[in-house]
């Protein structure tokens, strides 16, 4: 999809107070076919703050199995002055959403490492999800896969009932949840990720492991280094 293409909303449904799954439509036969790692551009009309109509644009990953036929989805959180984000909120079913892709974030290719660690913050579990559901339904990709999970609080953690029953039926998926705000059940690891967190949880520096992490910026920068003008991170230090 090298241009803009049109995508009907078929479903939409809402898994927490601000955070809502909108499934698409496509051909029966036909699946979104994007390789892990990627997201698509999404591209509508609003109005912005002074009034004035904007053609704007923002990245979503698809979370659903790439290759489903006739479908694919996309979790998306309702931030409350979120142009984009609200304007979707508003789509009835029918109504159709331009986009274009994929923008391939990572070559992922079946057993390069043998070990992956994923560190996610809060919506940044879309990409984890992604390359989890990839590796963990092809039974050729024998890859370890560790995820660190933070969220603002319990009430945050988007997947957990699906992440928990992965990590139960796959023995080569294990994931920690770590909350900023605890209350209610006990969910895992308290505080922002940290470096004891890491150690405990992921693999260590080695030719056979890799460690991604996907995030809002803040916890990208807490744990990779602010970026350098190339938007490369400096070293990790230990
Ligand atoms: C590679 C990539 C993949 C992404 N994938 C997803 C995805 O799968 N699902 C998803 O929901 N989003 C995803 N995002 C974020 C998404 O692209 C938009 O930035 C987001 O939806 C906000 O856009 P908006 O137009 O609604 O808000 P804007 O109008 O751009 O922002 C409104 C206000 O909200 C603030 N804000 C922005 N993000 C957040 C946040 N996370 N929490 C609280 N406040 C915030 C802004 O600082 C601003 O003040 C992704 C971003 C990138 C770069």
């Amino acid at each position: 999809m090298k241009n803009w293409v049109n995508f009907t909303l078929q479903e939409s449904q809402r898994v927490a107070h601000n955070t809502r799954i909108f499934r698409f439509k496509l051909d029966p036969r036909e699946s979104l076919g994007i390789p892990p790692v990627s997201h698509l551009i999404v591209r509508a009309e609003v109005v912005n703050s002074r009034g004035r109509q904007e053609k704007i644009s923002r990245s979503y990953v698809p979370i659903s199995d790439l290759r489903a036929a006739g479908y694919f989805d996309v979790l998306i959180k309702i931030l409350p002055e979120g142009m984009m984000s609200q304007r979707i909120a508003r789509l009835n079913l029918g109504d159709s959403l331009e986009m274009r892709g994929p923008v391939v974030e990572l070559q992922y290719k079946v057993n390069m490492k043998k070990h992956l660690g994923l560190i996610a913050g809060d919506i940044g579990i879309t990409y984890m999800l992604q390359l989890i559901n990839a590796i963990m339904s092809n039974p050729k990709d024998n890859t370890q896969v560790s995820l660190l999970y933070e969220n603002e609080s319990p009430e945050d953690i988007l997947f957990k009932e699906k992440l928990d029953k992965l990590s139960q039926s796959h023995p080569n998926f294990k994931v920690f949840y770590t909350v900023i705000i605890a209350g209610g059940e006990r969910q895992g690891g308290q505080g922002h990720v940290s470096a004891d967190m890491i150690y405990k949880a992921l693999p260590h520096p080695s030719s056979h492991t890799l460690i991604l992490v996907s995030g809002p910026p803040k916890l990208i920068d807490r744990v990779c280094g602010t970026k350098d003008k190339e938007r490369y991170s400096g070293q990790v230090s230990q």
